[in-house]
Order: C-alpha cells, then sequence, then structure tokens
C-alpha cells in the first residue's frame, strides 16, 4: 500500500482545525458576491498569492479579513461540510471544528447563526459520512477577559451543543493567566478546556495553560522542547499535543518540515497528533500534513499509526464511541 493510502486508511481524529480556516478562496469569493461583502483582493488567484506569511500576525490579519464574507446560517453550514467532505476523504472518523464567534458578533452575526449553520452541518456529516463532530467555542485572546465573558453569556442558551473551549489568536503579549476567570468559569459549566500555547510563545505559556487554566490538551506546543523539565512533565501526564506541521512552517515556527521537532517530540515519549490548523490557507489538510511530514522526517508507519491512535485517545468521546475505531487501527498493517 503506498503512504499517501496508508495514510488516508488511518481512521483518525482531527482535534485542531479552525473552521474559519478552512475556507477556500473560491467559497471566499462565492460567499462574497452572494452576501455583498468587499474583500481585500481582487480575484482568487490574487487572494492565493497573498498566503506568503512572515509570522501569526501575518496570517491573522488575512484569516480575519476573509472571514467576512461569512454571514448567514448557510454561509456556516456550507463552509463546515465542504470541510468534512475533505476530512473524509482522509480517513477523519471524528473532529472537533474550533470556531471563532467573536470574529462574527463583532460584525453584527448573531451567535446563533454562527452555531446553527455549524450544528447542522455536523448532524448532515454525520449521515453522510458516519464523521461524529463536537464544537469548541474559542476566545480571540488579543481581546480582553471582560470581551471573553460577554461572549461566554452569549453562548449561556446554547452551551448544549458546544463541547469546550479554547484559546486562539496572537499569542505573544497574551498570556493564558490573562483569562484565569474565564476560564475557571468554563470549567465550572462543565466545558472541556484547550488553549493554544508554545506555538509563537514561550514554553511559560504552556506551563499557565496547564496550571492557570488546567487544559486537557495543547493545541501546537512546539516550544515545550526548549524546557527540558517541561517535556518530562508533559511525557509523565500525556497532554496531548496538537502539533500543526504545515501551519508550523508557513508561519515560520519552523524553516521547513525537515527541521519540524515533531519525530523528536513523538520518540520522546509525548502524545502528538497531526493536524491542519488553518488547511486553506497553509497548503492541505489533514492527510497531507501527515504524509508532508512523514516524508521529510522519515516516520515509520508504526509511528503514524501511534499518531492516528493518539488523535483517538486524546479526543473528547466516550470510549464506548472510541473502541470500534481503534480496533479498526489495529487491524492495519504496521
Ligand atoms: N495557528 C493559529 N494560532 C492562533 N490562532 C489561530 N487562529 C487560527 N489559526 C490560529
Ligand atoms: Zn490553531
Amino acid at each position: 500500500m503506498d503512504l499517501e493510502h496508508f495514510v488516508c486508511s488511518l481512521p483518525k481524529a482531527e482535534l485542531h482545525v479552525h473552521i474559519e480556516g478552512t475556507l477556500e478562496p473560491e467559497m471566499m469569493f462565492e460567499l462574497a458576491r452572494r452576501n455583498g461583502v468587499a474583500l481585500p483582493w481582487k480575484s482568487v488567484e490574487e487572494t492565493r498569492a497573498a498566503y506568503a506569511f512572515t509570522d501569526l500576525q501575518s496570517f491573522l490579519d488575512l484569516y480575519y479579513a476573509g472571514a467576512a464574507a461569512l454571514i448567514h446560517e448557510r454561509d456556516f453550514f456550507e463552509l463546515a461540510l465542504a470541510y468534512f467532505e475533505r476530512a473524509h476523504a482522509d480517513g477523519v472518523v471524528h473532529a472537533e471544528l474550533f470556531f471563532d464567534p467573536q470574529t462574527h458578533t463583532a460584525r453584527g452575526v448573531a451567535f446563533a447563526t454562527v452555531v446553527d449553520g455549524l450544528e447542522r452541518a455536523c448532524a448532515e456529516a454525520q449521515v453522510r459520512w458516519g464523521i461524529s463532530s463536537r464544537l469548541i467555542l474559542c476566545f480571540l485572546r488579543h481581546l480582553s477577559e471582560d470581551e471573553g465573558f460577554a461572549t461566554l453569556e452569549q453562548a449561556l442558551p446554547q452551551l448544549a451543543r458546544i463541547h469546550g473551549v479554547g484559546l486562539d489568536s496572537s499569542e505573544r503579549g497574551h498570556p493564558p493567566a490573562k483569562f484565569a476567570r474565564l476560564f475557571a468559569r468554563c470549567r465550572e459549566l462543565g466545558l472541556h478546556i484547550v488553549a493554544h500555547a508554545g506555538e509563537e510563545g514561550p514554553p511559560a505559556y504552556i506551563v499557565d495553560a496547564l496550571d492557570v487554566l488546567k487544559v486537557e490538551r495543547i493545541d501546537h506546543g512546539v516550544r515545550c522542547a526548549e524546557d527540558p523539565a517541561l517535556v518530562e512533565r508533559l511525557v509523565r501526564e500525556q497532554v496531548a499535543l496538537t502539533v500543526c506541521p504545515l501551519s508550523n512552517v508557513k508561519l515560520c515556527v519552523f524553516p521547513d518540515l525537515a527541521q519540524h521537532n515533531l519525530k523528536r517530540l513523538l520518540e520522546a515519549g509525548l502524545k502528538v497528533t497531526i493536524n491542519s490548523d488553518d488547511p486553506a490557507y497553509f497548503g492541505g489538510y489533514i492527510a497531507r500534513n501527515f504524509i508532508d511530514t512523514a516524508r521529510a522526517l522519515g516516520l515509520s508507519r508504526a509511528q503514524l499509526k501511534r499518531i492516528a491512535r493518539n488523535s483517538l485517545e486524546a479526543s473528547f468521546v466516550p470510549e464506548s464511541l472510541r473502541t470500534p475505531w481503534l480496533l479498526r487501527l489495529d487491524a492495519m498493517p504496521a
């Protein structure tokens, strides 16, 4: 079996994908036309040409501009359904989707409109492709904690449809501790907790995410390697890292895939997973991340199976749902 077929056959969970980051330029232009929204680019080609990032912020500026095309429930539905179709082709059996409500409510889109569209796509994906999914509300860390509380207030009537909360956007200068009270409240509400940490920010932000926010997984986390005591702790506690290799190269966290530390982290015993982050902007969905990383770092098939297993084990689904996927995975050749 060739590598591409092997990777797509691995049952896997995607645990780090921003649904707004799956907005392909073609759909962006179609939605902008339909909704009468002006975009900063003249064409699909010009948009793709603008995707030359120097760091996280240079990407976020474009990502928030593109998200302005999303207005109606149907837009969020079509966006997520297109993602699920691609994810299914890549062997994803379960996806935990991040969404950024503050990006939309700031433009006058109702919180419920976003969740209605995403949830309808989740239900449709279960029927069409048997994919299970969960929604994770991400707070934008460049905004204040009070703005986060206002968003949580809007989320309260929808809470049965939201499985967890995360923290994303500009990392440097916005440490997890800035959101200590907000995440304490989310924990009281019974929500699962994750946070981006150690993507561009220092290892101390990963420690804070664990100790202050009490996260169950770390999104990215690759800069943990700079702190041996932290690496030891992450191994001991088996905290999953949702690593996004193509994203890390596009945002200049690593100069190229061959220099990515994923294999070293995996071989040190960390619970590493592979994910796509913002695939429409970074040049590939989850299978492309697996394949390109495997080739660049020389990952064995047993290691790729381990990574897929980690993703299923680190997902927020009950054991009973996970078992059939794990059995299918075990039956794959190594
Ligand atoms: N890679 C990333 N880091 C932080 N915030 C994001 N929002 C979307 N993608 C992100
Ligand atoms: Zn991310």
